[in-house]
């Protein structure tokens, strides 16, 4: 039998063979936050990714990933800025309802971009349910513990599921002078555990943990019961998400430490840019499949 994801530490049969897994699971119709509930229950992990485009996220649909994350990492790998900060609600709610429209299974959460919901509750489901009726995402999510609880509160008291986001918060760039990690010593470490109980109280469904001591993002995993999905946050975590641009090999320049590369993909497109490139001043292409006559 092919097992499509790992058997439980209990030695039980893999859960993918009751076809309810988040991964590996037979089920086509479109994941849910309770479904995404029912995971940490049975102690599953599972895999997120960000998507930009249909293309790209109908290829991660297929492949299985059941929660795709409509980054504001598109600031970055898709739209030639900076940082995430410049991305707008505009932007955000285009490259959304693109990945809506290119999946059929999995989740798609858009990331709530920086200015969209800081000036309090009212406005961030002002932005929340823009994304939700133009787009047609089935969660939203936002970076901040403590400081964004009312936020989230709204939000889901609204019927909006919310992701929170604490740890390193890259909206918040210009204050940490970088991406540092976060949570190191202990006061850090008790106020990242008290962010996180702060939006899993006011009705997360889950939070990402971002660049923070593997051993403190296990603490807060156990402490929780609505998932950790980690980046930089060591294998304890219930689950984990990359940019699919940085685990692709896709990302040009540097990228942090935590990113494994899966492929390399600019080398790869590149190399076949340059084969395109040299049949065409050779001569070579159309050949005689490629013409019509
Ligand atoms: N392509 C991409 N990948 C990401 O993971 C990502 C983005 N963009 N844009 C938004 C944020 C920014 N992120 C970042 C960016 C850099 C580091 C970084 O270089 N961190 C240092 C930590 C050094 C330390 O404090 O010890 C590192 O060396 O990894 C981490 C997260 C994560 N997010
Ligand atoms: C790195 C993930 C969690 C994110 O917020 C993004 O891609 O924007
Ligand atoms: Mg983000």
């Amino acid at each position: 039998m092919t097992q499509l994801s790992p058997a439980r530490k209990t030695g039980d049969r893999p859960a993918s063979e009751n076809g309810k897994t988040l991964y590996g699971g037979t089920s086509s119709r479109r994941i849910t936050v309770r479904d995404i509930a029912a995971a940490k229950e049975r102690g599953e992990k599972w895999p997120m990714l960000t998507a930009y485009d249909a293309m790209t996220a109908s290829v991660f649909d297929e492949a299985g990933i059941p929660v795709l994350l409509v980054g504001d990492s598109m600031g970055n790998c898709h739209l030639g800025y900076e940082s995430t900060v410049p991305v707008t609600m505009d932007e955000i709610t285009l490259l959304s309802a693109a990945v809506v429209r290119g999946t059929h299974r999995a989740l798609v959460v858009g990331d709530l971009p920086f200015g969209s919901y800081q000036e309090g509750p009212v406005q961030a489901l002002r932005s929340a349910t823009r994304l939700v009726k133009e787009a047609g995402v089935g969660a939203v999510k936002l970076e901040g513990g403590e400081r964004s609880a009312h936020q989230v509160e709204l939000l889901v008291s609204s019927g909006i599921p919310v992701m929170a986001h604490v740890g390193l918060t890259p909206q918040s760039v210009n204050a940490f002078g970088g991406y540092p990690v976060q949570g190191r010593g202990e006061e850090a470490a008790q106020q990242l555990l008290r962010d996180a109980k702060a939006v899993q109280d006011a009705g997360a469904f889950a939070v990402v943990l971002e660049a923070v001591p593997a051993e403190l993002a296990a603490e807060v995993t156990r402490s929780l019961h609505i998932p950790t999905v980690g980046i930089g946050a060591g294998l304890d975590c219930d689950a984990q998400v990359l940019v699919w641009t940085d685990m692709a090999g896709m990302t040009a320049g540097r990228v942090p430490k935590f990113v494994k590369k899966y492929l390399e993909m600019r080398q790869l497109l590149g190399d076949a840019a340059k084969e395109f490139a040299e049949e065409v001043v050779a001569g070579d292409f159309p050949a005689a499949a490629h013409t019509f006559h």
